[in-house]
């Protein structure tokens, strides 16, 4: 009998689905290091060099449609998608591996890490490593008693003004008012962020692909919604 070759598709969404929110609080198990000098980078990144680092970083990547954008637009630098919970970032790890199998050569600048953003990002990146973080349609956990669940607040934002660069960008992006207004209010009261004009947003060549790239952003084109952007500049 012959036998069919082996074809390598693309994971199929339909069986990585998750309850949509988890407790980022809540004590995980997660193992993670102690520093991030004992991080094995080339477990992520099979041709990673010794002067690479990751120096993007996007937060709560979802099923990581975003995160590919990142790797076909800066083939050259490496690009990091975090997620909490386990099966979509299992969904995101066999989409890339998928794609480096798909066309030979592309997709080893981007990578995703299974961990709590919330807390463990000192653990895996070193003062002013990242140039640039994405929080691209966070959860919005509307009651009041749940905001302290909400991924930008004022303590968390020193921790990102840590692993980012003077001069990186923190991109915004959510189809809540509400939380845009809330993320507006925190990011333009601490001091290390200021927030770049209107036409800087405009002109920044991520912007368009913030709008639909990822798969909540491609929903909220589909279903009309409104999309709120705002970037801020580490100073
Ligand atoms: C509404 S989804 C948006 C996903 C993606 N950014 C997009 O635009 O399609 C928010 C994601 O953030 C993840 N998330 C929430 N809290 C997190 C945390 N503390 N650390 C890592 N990921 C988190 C959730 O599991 C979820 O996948």
């Amino acid at each position: 009998m012959v036998q069919e070759p082996c074809s390598i598709s693309l994971p199929q969404k339909r069986y990585y689905r998750q309850r949509a929110h988890s407790n980022p609080i809540a004590d995980h198990c997660f193992d993670y290091p102690a520093h991030p000098d004992n991080v094995n980078w080339q477990e992520f990144y099979p041709n990673i060099t010794p002067d690479q680092h990751v120096e993007f970083a996007d937060i709560g990547c979802g099923y990581g449609g975003f995160l590919v954008t990142l790797g076909e637009m800066f083939p050259d630098r490496l690009a990091i998608g975090l997620e909490i919970r386990v099966k979509v970032s299992d969904y995101v790890m066999d989409r890339i591996k998928a794609l480096r199998t798909l066309h030979q050569g592309k997709y080893n600048n981007i990578a995703c890490l299974r961990t709590n953003a919330m807390k463990y990002l000192p653990n895996y990146f070193r003062k002013a490593q990242l140039d640039k973080m994405f929080f691209l349609y966070p959860d919005p956990h509307f009651k009041r008693a749940k905001h302290k669940w909400r991924i930008i607040n004022q303590a968390l934002l020193s921790e990102y003004a840590y692993v980012l660069r003077k001069g990186g960008l923190v991109y915004t992006m959510t189809d809540v008012e509400d939380l845009h207004n809330w993320i507006v209010q925190h990011m333009e009261k601490h001091p290390l962020y200021e927030r770049l004009t209107d036409e800087e947003e405009k002109t920044d060549p991520i912007t368009p692909k913030l709008y639909h790239s990822s798969e909540e952003g491609t929903k909220v084109v589909r279903n009309k919604g409104d999309h709120f952007l705002a970037i801020f500049r580490r100073i």
